[in-house]
């Protein structure tokens, strides 16, 4: 039998660049000739047959149900107990096999790309070029939180045919539309005929509330996390997975980040559950940017890459409590017909760049990681990082009105060049600084001097049994009053943040999961934008603000439904504030952060809080 090669997208060029670039989705949507063609090409596969290997179907069915092999990678799943899709969570494998994941589609959407380009008659030349420079986009939630139009309310969107003609037709991006519901899908899929995000109910007629995934994005401070991750996190198994990581970090992994995308883009829909999440069209844009994580944060930290660990929950093809590594096989991905793409080969991008690799000369490591650091600086860090409160208000009282002048400027809003050309990166990007932390470089805030540059960083550290609610779920962070009705919860005044657990639902199918009652799901939540805002304290000193969280900070858990967690069903789950001081001294890059103090008795002695009874400074 011949085996499907995983070769990702061939062909075409980005001037500057090694291949061509992956666009951002507020970018992509703007060329008409590549937007065209990746709608029709989405379709395309979309409608194939689920039976076909290259059909949406089956490449969304390698990441969970159904429970059956893609193209012969493991005939019967390798142990019985573990989670029977081939997707890795919570282990360090988690960055690099979704790497071949994304070159799977994006290579099938070529293929039907190049064929439908071929098809024109208007304009054939343009749309042959414009089909071998597409790449599957990605969506930057950490610049711009909500997608476009095109992916998440749009029921209907324009293109230009092959016969050069504008018309309208159905958005491919909006949903996937079974062909049939296979039949091994549990409740509630079972009665849903699409991909469906914040279904509000789980009857076949649910509809979704498009406003409340809206709301929840905007709430979701993907930013601040996406700033630390780059900038605080320099070892492997801290970055690449949501288990308890370094011990001595206070910032998410990039996994931890990833699980609050699906879980806040699916509500109680197909995006919140691993077994269902990647037959959502928005699944592989969302994926696309992990990746371009993946490749900002390897670039800022060169030469660390995967070192071996545990395979947490197990694979259809990799047994649980094993060890995983560098040569695990990143099946069903066949990079020859008898071999596997490993972590050791996916340690470039294959045939595709991003943008923020153009013009640099790739093989000098120090210009690339300085030339990166600058652009992530430009893109996460000056205008929604920790730092953000403290831009504006140098040497003024931090109040709440000033701060939330500051906290909801919106982003420079993407534009385009309104050409065919791949470049226009730039318009997406904040461009408001040179590159530096700028706010580093103004006031550290009330209640110290003019030109310190040093402030304090406070973070809720969760740590929770992932599998003890059953399914995925939310803990939500308020700073004073929370709602009596928890659908408010996520958009409350009083909301700063929440952790996410991304849980397969169906965990009583999963005999492992019940086997590994004891992996343990750490993530962050930053609290310094919900004290500016809400408090009226004037500084970050520690000597304010932990008596301030003590009386202020509370935290709940939700399902997904939204229904409430009693805390006495989550008796794992262990909230610790830390504080951190970070400094700039001249010349870094990013801000450096000294030792982070732990304040148990900011949470200790109340359900979920800290065990440790002592608000000593020490871990
Ligand atoms: N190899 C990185 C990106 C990178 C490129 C050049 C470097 O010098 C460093 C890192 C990736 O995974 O995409």
């Amino acid at each position: 039998m011949s085996h499907y090669l995983v070769t990702g997208a061939t062909g075409g060029s980005t001037s500057g660049a090694g291949a061509p670039n992956r666009l951002e989705i507020n970018v992509f949507v703007k060329q008409e000739d590549q937007f065209s063609l990746y709608i029709q090409a989405l379709q395309l596969i979309s409608g194939k047959s689920q039976s076909e290997i290259d059909s949406f179907f089956q490449i969304g069915g390698i990441h969970g149900l159904p429970y059956v092999p893609w193209d012969g990678a493991g005939s019967k799943p390798v142990d019985p107990d573990a989670w029977e899709g081939y997707c890795t969570h919570g282990s360090v494998l988690f960055p690099t096999f979704h790497r071949p994941y994304v070159l799977l589609v994006e290579q099938a959407i070529q293929a039907a790309a190049v064929n439908i380009a071929a098809t024109y008659t208007v304009d054939k030349a343009r749309y042959q070029q414009a089909a071998l420079n597409l790449r599957q986009p990605y969506w930057d939630w950490a610049l711009k939180p909500v997608p476009p139009p095109e992916v998440i309310s749009l029921d209907e969107v324009t293109i230009v045919n092959p016969s050069g003609q504008k018309v309208s037709v159905a958005n491919p991006l909006r949903r996937y539309t079974f062909h049939p519901i296979d039949p091994s899908f549990p409740d509630p899929y079972a009665s849903w005929p699409t991909t469906l995000r914040y279904p509000t109910s789980d009857d076949a007629s649910a509809s979704e509330d498009i406003s409340q995934l809206t709301r929840t994005l905007e709430n979701a401070q993907l930013r601040t996390k996406t700033y630390n991750l780059l900038t605080r996190v320099h070892t492997w198994p801290a970055f690449s997975n949501h288990t308890v990581g370094d011990g001595g970090s206070a910032s998410n992994s990039l996994e931890g980040i990833h699980d609050s995308v699906h879980v806040d883009v699916g509500g109680n829909g197909h995006m919140s559950d691993p077994s269902v999440a990647a037959f959502d069209p928005i699944f592989f844009m969302h994926h696309a940017q992990v990746d371009r994580l993946l490749s900002l944060w390897s670039a800022l930290n060169p030469g660390v890459w995967i070192t071996n660990g545990p395979s947490g929950d197990g694979t259809w093809t990799i047994p649980a409590d094993t060890e995983v590594g560098k040569n695990t096989n990143l099946a069903p991905f066949w990079k020859t017909q008898t071999q596997y793409w490993t972590s050791a080969n996916v340690t470039s991008t294959q045939g595709y760049t991003y943008p923020e690799f153009n013009n640099l000369n790739m093989g000098d490591t120090a210009a690339v990681k300085a030339a990166i650091a600058k652009q992530v600086n430009q893109l996460y860090g000056g205008t929604s990082s920790i730092f953000s409160s403290f831009a504006a208000t140098a040497g003024q009282s931090l109040s709440s009105e000033s701060i939330s002048k500051i906290t909801t400027t919106p982003t420079t809003a993407p534009t385009t060049s309104g050409t065919a050309k791949v470049s226009s990166d730039k318009d997406i990007q904040a461009q408001s600084n040179d590159g530096a932390p700028q706010v580093m470089l103004a006031s550290v805030g009330p209640g110290n001097s003019q030109d310190s540059k040093e402030l304090w960083e406070w973070t809720a550290r969760v740590q929770i049994k992932k599998h003890e609610v059953g399914g995925s779920f939310k803990v939500l962070f308020f700073l004073g009053n929370i709602p009596n009705d928890p659908r408010e919860w996520s958009t409350a005044e009083s909301f700063v943040g929440a952790f996410h657990g991304f849980v397969n639902t169906s965990a009583e199918r999963c005999a492992n999961c019940r086997r590994q009652q004891d992996v343990v799901l750490e993530g962050f939540v930053h609290l310094n934008d919900g004290i500016a805002k809400i408090s009226n304290l004037n500084t970050f000193d520690p000597a304010v603000v932990e008596p301030y969280l003590t009386s202020n900070l509370h935290w709940r858990v939700q399902k997904v439904s939204t229904e409430v967690v009693d805390l006495s069903a989550v008796p794992s789950l262990q909230v610790t504030v830390t504080s951190t001081r970070l400094t700039l001294p001249p010349g870094a890059p990013f801000p450096v952060p000294g030792e982070t103090q732990h304040h148990h008795g900011i949470t200790h002695g109340r359900p979920g809080g800290s065990r440790q009874d002592t608000s000593s400074e020490s871990a």
